[in-house]
């Protein structure tokens, strides 16, 4: 049987009246990619949020990496998050620190006793995977849109975490550097063994950076399989309407 590295069970989660997650079931299976799509205000962050012990649901059960989230203490909490690399949507970089010393940090603060040449090793070794070897002294305000966004995620890689997390990686991009960070997605996968979560709202980075899609929809995942399986002939007029509009108006 396939290893399951994220399991959410009928997870419920309301805010007052507002019923958000209505009986969420999903797994990310080890070394998949999984893209996850939802309208806005769908409770794909909600999602999230819970995965990595930030909210607790009302209800049902969710694992990740074979630990029940809700029910762990601080310290465990944190060294699964340690396991976890969320890549956020606006990179996230420092300002005021080179690219190196945005690499570095993370290092410094959770892994202690590394000697200056391991850290320079790790640094050059991430910035050449994702191809910016050159930018290694350079500020992020130096950077384009696209590069900032590859350094964003060579920055999440560093503490190399078994699942990665990324959150609407081609918003604001022109289409060839989508194409680009939908690419490193799909190589970041094949280097550093990881198990991904893809949230985007753009069905071609859906398409090439998944080898599967889970819609939520009402507060369910009610459309789970291969891009094949849940677009081109989806009945579903929610699913279709999504369908079309990124490829007939995109
Ligand atoms: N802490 C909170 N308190 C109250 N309501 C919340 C809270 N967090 C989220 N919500 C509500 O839950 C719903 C789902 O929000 P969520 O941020 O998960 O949507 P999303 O699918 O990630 O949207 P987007 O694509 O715009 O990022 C929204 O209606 C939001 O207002």
């Amino acid at each position: 049987m396939e290893e399951k590295v994220i399991e959410a069970r009928n997870l419920m989660k309301s805010f007052g009246d507002l019923d958000v997650l209505k009986g969420v079931d999903l797994d990310l299976l080890k070394g998949e990619n999984l893209v996850v799509l939802g309208k806005s205000g769908s409770g794909k962050s909600v999602l999230i949020k819970i995965m990595v012990g930030l909210l607790k649901q009302d209800s049902g059960a969710m694992r990740v990496l074979g630990k029940d989230v809700a029910n762990l203490g601080v310290k465990e909490l944190n060294k699964l998050r340690l396991k976890i690399g969320f890549s956020f949507q606006n990179s996230a970089l420092y300002d005021s620190m080179t690219v190196k010393e945005n690499l570095e940090f993370p290092l410094v603060r959770n892994i202690k006793n590394l000697s200056r040449k391991e850290k320079d090793k790790k640094i050059e070794g991430l910035l050449d995977s994702v191809g910016l070897p050159q930018s290694i002294n350079q500020m992020p305000s130096e950077l384009s849109g696209g590069q900032k966004k590859r350094i964003g995620v060579a920055r999440t890689l560093i503490l190399e975490p078994e699942i990665m997390l990324y959150d609407e990686p081609t918003a604001g991009l022109d289409p060839i550097t989508c194409m680009d960070i939908n690419n490193l997605i799909v190589q970041v996968r094949e280097e550093y063994n990881t198990s991904s979560i893809v949230i985007t709202h753009d069905l071609t980075c859906a398409k090439v950076t998944g080898d599967r899609q889970a819609v939520l929809l009402d507060g369910q995942f009610d459309a789970v399989g291969t891009f094949e399986e849940v677009f081109p002939h989806a009945e579903d007029k929610r699913i279709k309407s999504f369908y079309d509009y990124n490829f007939i108006n995109s």
